[in-house]
C-alpha cells in the first residue's frame, strides 16, 4: 500500500501518480464499522472498474484548526495505526491531506479541482453526512453536481448499531466510560493501544503481580480508569493479561495525578523494558479502588485474574 502526503497549496497530486482511483473520503478516526462500509464501497467500485482504491484522510483533526483548539487531540487510531488498519482492509493507497487553515478555506469547487480531479479520481464514495470545503458547505449532492462527468459518486447510507449512528464521537464516549465490549462491536475489532514498556515503581513484583508499565504512543486515547481483561502482543507473541489504568490510590497520594497503564501478563516472566507492545482491550472488570493494604489488593487482583481467564475462556 502506498501512502502519499499532500498539502495545499505547495504539494499537490500532479506528479504523484498516474493511476486512476476509486476513493473513499473522510477523517476515519477509528476506522469503525461505519467507515468500513464506506471503504468497502470504494473497494467494490475499484474492483468493478479495474482501478486502484484509495482512502483520503486528513491530519491533524480538522477541529484543531477550525475550533482553534489549543489542547492536544486524542485519537482512537493515531495516523500510523489508521494506516495499518487501512492496509489490512487491502486498500491500495492512502492520501494523507495536511489540514491547514489554507486548506480549510478552499471552496467545495476548489477542493474538488485540486484533490479529486487532479488526483485522477474516477469514483468518490463517502457517507451520507460527509461535508467538505470552507465552512463544511459542500455536500455529497455538490460532489455529484460538480463532477462534470469526470467521476461518479456513491453515497453510503447511515450505518447504525442499536438504532444509533456508528460514529467516532460515540466510540470516544464509550472509551471514556470503559465500555470496551461496545467499543469492540462498533470498531469491528478490539480497541488497540500501542506503547513502550517503561520502568514503574518496581512494587508489582513485591506484591506477586509484576506489571509491564506502558507509556502510550503520543496522541492515543486512553480508556477510563479501571481494571480490564486484555491481550498484549510482546515480541510477536500474544498473551492474556489484566490491565490497570489509574493512579494506584492504595499507594499514592490522591493529589499525585500521574496516570499509569500497567499490564500483569499471565504466564510471563521476561524483562521487557523498552519493548514496543500492543494492548487489545476486551472488558472492563471493575473500578480502581483504594485498599487497606497490600493483602486486600492482592486478593482482589487474584479475583480480577479469574474474571479475565473466565472471560477469555468463553470468548
Ligand atoms: C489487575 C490490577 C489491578 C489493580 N488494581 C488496583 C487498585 O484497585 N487500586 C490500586 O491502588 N492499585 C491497583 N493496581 C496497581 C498496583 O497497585 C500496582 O500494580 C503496584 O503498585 C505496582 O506498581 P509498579 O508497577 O509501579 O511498581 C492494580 C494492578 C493490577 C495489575
Ligand atoms: N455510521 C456511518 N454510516 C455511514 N457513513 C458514515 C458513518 N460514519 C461515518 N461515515 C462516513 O465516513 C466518512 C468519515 O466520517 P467521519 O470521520 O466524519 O466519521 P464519524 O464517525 O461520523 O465522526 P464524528 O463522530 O467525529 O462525526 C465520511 O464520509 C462519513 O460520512
Amino acid at each position: 500500500m502506498e501512502v502519499y502526503h499532500v498539502s495545499y497549496p505547495n504539494h499537490l497530486f500532479k506528479n504523484e501518480t498516474n493511476d486512476a482511483y476509486a476513493l473513499a473520503i473522510g477523517f476515519f478516526d477509528g476506522v469503525h464499522t461505519g467507515h468500513q462500509a464506506v471503504i468497502q464501497e470504494a473497494l467494490y467500485k475499484g474492483k468493478e472498474r479495474n482501478i486502484k482504491t484509495a482512502v483520503m484522510t486528513f491530519d491533524p483533526h480538522p477541529s484543531l484548526v477550525l475550533g482553534g483548539r489549543k489542547e492536544q487531540i486524542f485519537y482512537i487510531t493515531p495516523l500510523e495505526q489508521k494506516i495499518e488498519v487501512l492496509k489490512e482492509l487491502q486498500v491500495d493507497a492512502v492520501f494523507v491531506v495536511r489540514f491547514t487553515s489554507d486548506f480549510a478555506r478552499l471552496t467545495p469547487a476548489e477542493f474538488i479541482e485540486s484533490f479529486i480531479k487532479q488526483a485522477n479520481v474516477k469514483h468518490v464514495t463517502a457517507g451520507f453526512d460527509f461535508s467538505f470545503g470552507a465552512f463544511g458547505k459542500g455536500t455529497m449532492e455538490d460532489m455529484e453536481q460538480l463532477s462534470e462527468g469526470k467521476y461518479t459518486v456513491t453515497v453510503v447510507g447511515k450505518q447504525e448499531l442499536s438504532g444509533e449512528k456508528i460514529s467516532s464521537t460515540r466510540i470516544r464516549e464509550e472509551l471514556k466510560a470503559g465500555n470496551m465490549e461496545n467499543v469492540k462491536e462498533l470498531l469491528g475489532r478490539p480497541f488497540m493501544l500501542s506503547g513502550v514498556v517503561v520502568h514503574g515503581d518496581k512494587r508489582g513484583r513485591t506484591i506477586d503481580f509484576p506489571t509491564a508499565n506502558i507509556q502510550p504512543t503520543e496522541g492515543q486515547f486512553t480508556p477510563a480508569t479501571g481494571v480490564y481483561a486484555v491481550k498484549i502482543r510482546v515480541q510477536e507473541k500474544w498473551y492474556y493479561g489484566v490491565c490497570n489504568v489509574g493512579y494506584k490510590p492504595t499507594f499514592n497520594n490522591p493529589d499525585e495525578k500521574r496516570l499509569s497503564i500497567e499490564v500483569h501478563i499471565f504466564d510471563f516472566n521476561q524483562s521487557i523494558y523498552g519493548e514496543e507492545v500492543v494492548v487489545h482491550w476486551y472488558k472492563r472488570i471493575r473500578s480502581e479502588q483504594k485498599f487497606n493494604g497490600i493483602d486486600e489488593l492482592k486478593a482482589q487482583i487474584t479475583k480480577d485474574k479469574l474474571v479475565a481467564i473466565d472471560y477469555f475462556g468463553q470468548a
